[in-house]
C-alpha cells in the first residue's frame, strides 16, 4: 500500500485538516439512482448487471459520483454501504447468505478503491443499528435498548471491512443512542481491527438523539482510559444540522481536548423518516468558510458533508480548509 496510515498522518501533522466527501446517497439520487428502498444507496450494487454488464449505467453513475467528489478536493472518500448491514441486505434483497454478503461487500469496496485510485483514503461506512428501522434520527431504540445485541448486528459488516486492504478506516455513522455507543466502545481490537471513527446523530439542541449530553459522552470516553480500543481515534457528528453543528463540536472538544474530531453535517434540511422526504431548510446562518474556522478551533481534523450536500459543498470546504491553512 502506498498510502500513509490516516491515523499516523493526522497524529504526525497536528495542523492538518482533511477533506471528506459529501452525501453519497444524495449524490447518487441526484444522478438518477432511485434510493428509496430498504438498502437505500447500496441498491445499485445489488443488481447483478452492475457487475456483469460492461455498459451498466449505474456503474457509470457511481464512478461519476466519486470523480465529482475527487474533483472538488475530497481526500477521504466513503463506501456507499450505510444501509448495507447483513440484516438489511439479507432481509430485503436476493443476497441471503453470509458468503454472498461478504462477496458483495468485498466487491463494493474494491470497486470504490478502483474509482478513487490508490492515493486517497477510503472509509468503510457502517450506518447505525437504527438505520435498519429508520430510528437513527430519533434514537428511539425500544423499551430495552441495553438488551439489543449490537455486536450480532454489526459483526458481518465489521469482519469483512476489518480484513480489507482497500480500506484505511471504518466509520460508524449517525449513532443516535448511548447504549449503542457504549457497545461499540466496548469492542477490542479483535472486533474492530482497523482505525475507526464514530459519527454521532445529534439533535439541533445539542443532545444525542436519545437525550444524552455531549458532556456525558466525553466523560464516558475519558472514563474508559486505557480500556479504549486503540483503533478508536476520532469522534464527532454527522448528518446533523449545519447551522447548529459547531456548538456540538465545541462541547465535545471541551470534554476531550486532545481527541481528534470529525464533522460532516447535512445541509440543514430535516429528514422525515416516515414520509421519506427532506423538508426545506432554514437558510444557512453561516458559510462553509465560517463553519470550517469554527470546526478547526474545536479540534476537527476531518471535514465533509452528509445528506443533501453535494460536490459544490465539498469544493467550498476544500477552499476554506486550504485558505485557513495559509493563514
Ligand atoms: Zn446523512
Amino acid at each position: 500500500m502506498t498510502r500513509t496510515s490516516i491515523k499516523s498522518y493526522l497524529l504526525e501533522n497536528p495542523e492538518a485538516v482533511l477533506v471528506l466527501d459529501g452525501g453519497q446517497g444524495t449524490e447518487l439520487e441526484n444522478r438518477g439512482i432511485q434510493v428509496a428502498n430498504p438498502v437505500w444507496s447500496t441498491i445499485p450494487f445489488i443488481n447483478e448487471s452492475f457487475w456483469s454488464d460492461p455498459a451498466s449505467k449505474d456503474r457509470e453513475i457511481v464512478k461519476s459520483m466519486y470523480q465529482a467528489f475527487l474533483k472538488s478536493g475530497a481526500q477521504v472518500l466513503m463506501t456507499v454501504t450505510y444501509q448495507a448491514s447483513f440484516k438489511s441486505v439479507s432481509e430485503n434483497t436476493r443476497i441471503k447468505t453470509l458468503p454472498q454478503y461478504t462477496e458483495l461487500l468485498t466487491k463494493i469496496v474494491s470497486f470504490s478503491r478502483e474509482c478513487i485510485g490508490s492515493d486517497k483514503w477510503l472509509v468503510g461506512c457502517i450506518g447505525a443499528w437504527g438505520a435498519h428501522n429508520c430510528s437513527e434520527f430519533t434514537g428511539e431504540y425500544g423499551p430495552e435498548p441495553e438488551k439489543i445485541d449490537f455486536l450480532e448486528y454489526f459483526e458481518p459488516q465489521l469482519s469483512t471491512f476489518n480484513v480489507s486492504d482497500d480500506l484505511d478506516m471504518i466509520g460508524f455513522e449517525t449513532i443516535p443512542n448511548f447504549h449503542e455507543l457504549k457497545a461499540i466502545l466496548s469492542w477490542d481490537t479483535s472486533i474492530i481491527s482497523k482505525p475507526f471513527f464514530i459519527g454521532l446523530s445529534v439533535h439541533e439542541n445539542g443532545l444525542l438523539r436519545d437525550g444524552t449530553t455531549m458532556e456525558e459522552i466525553g466523560r464516558y470516553i475519558k472514563s474508559l482510559g486505557s480500556n479504549l480500543n486503540p483503533n478508536f481515534f476520532l469522534i464527532g457528528v454527522n448528518c446533523v444540522s449545519f447551522n447548529h453543528s459547531s456548538e456540538m463540536l465545541e462541547s465535545l472538544h471541551r470534554e476531550l481536548p486532545d481527541f481528534p474530531l470529525i464533522a460532516y453535517p447535512n445541509s440543514g434540511e430535516v429528514y422525515d423518516t416516515v414520509k421519506k422526504v427532506w423538508n426545506p431548510k432554514e437558510s444557512h446562518t453561516y458559510t462553509w468558510d465560517d463553519i470550517v474556522k469554527k470546526y478547526k478551533a474545536s479540534g476537527v481534523r476531518i471535514i465533509g458533508g452528509c445528506c443533501r450536500t453535494t460536490p459544490s459543498d465539498i469544493e467550498a470546504i476544500s477552499e476554506a480548509v486550504h485558505q485557513s491553512r495559509q493563514q
